[in-house]
């Protein structure tokens, strides 16, 4: 499979925001990521359903919802009225983890699990098969422009051996401090999504850093 690229907003222009969903629109990533903080999972505070259903309004491309707050339970309904097509919870925020990410595939969303840089693959070993996708936080969530942490990549790949060993088809996304350095080597290790905000929006040109960060081909790559 071809890896996808989502752009994460949290780096958009806020006083532009339409600008910036027209951008994505028109480039080749292929998800929206919209990081949601609560000030209390996570020492930061983004936005809310309204804002997330106005990007929602002209996004052509899938919602792809990354949910850092405590107790999600509480608004997973919100959260696909509002436009969610994978909506990813925090294995750290949920009690009931099996119960929550039953909820979001009753609800017609993908359900994503996301894990903290301390929290180790081995506890997804019961979940597995039964999530759509894994998220592997690459920084301690709760900022954009963070330094990507290197354990990221022993990660990966003691995920993809877990999925193997289940047999369970999931897509495996990375999230924080990507960029086009070291972009192969997460797709070498076995990523299949791969989250970028500061890369894209900081770039002269967020469309063609977006290009640069899809076209790159892991069979070149190893042959
Ligand atoms: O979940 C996040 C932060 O908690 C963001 O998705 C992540 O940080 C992406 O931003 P950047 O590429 O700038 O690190
Ligand atoms: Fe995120």
């Amino acid at each position: 499979m071809k890896h996808l690229i989502a752009p994460s907003i949290l780096s958009a222009d806020f006083a532009n925001l339409a600008d910036d969903v027209e951008m994505i629109n028109e480039s080749s990533a292929d998800w929206f990521h919209v990081d949601v903080m609560d000030g209390n999972f996570v020492p930061n505070i983004s936005f809310g359903f309204p804002v997330i259903a106005a990007v929602n309004h002209y996004a052509k491309k899938p919602l792809d919802v990354h949910l850092m707050i405590v107790d999600p339970d509480r608004y997973l309904e919100d959260f696909k009225k509002v436009g969610a097509k994978v909506l990813t919870v925090h294995y750290e925020a949920c009690t009931h983890l099996h119960r929550t990410v039953s909820k979001i595939k009753e609800l017609g969303m993908k359900a994503g699990v996301a894990i903290n840089p301390h929290t180790p693959v081995s506890v997804l070993e019961d979940i597995i098969t039964d999530v759509d996708l894994v998220l592997i936080m690459s920084v301690n969530p709760g900022f954009g422009g963070q330094k990507f942490i290197e354990n990221t990549y022993n990660k990966i790949k003691a995920l993809r051996e877990l999925c193997n060993k289940h047999n369970a088809e999931v897509l495996i996304e990375v999230d924080g401090g990507v960029n086009k350095h070291n972009a192969l080597a997460l797709l070498k290790a076995g990523a299949d999504v791969l989250v970028a905000g500061n890369a894209v929006f900081s770039a002269e040109d967020p469309k063609h850093e977006i290009a640069e960060l899809k076209k790159l081909n892991i069979e070149v790559f190893q042959a």
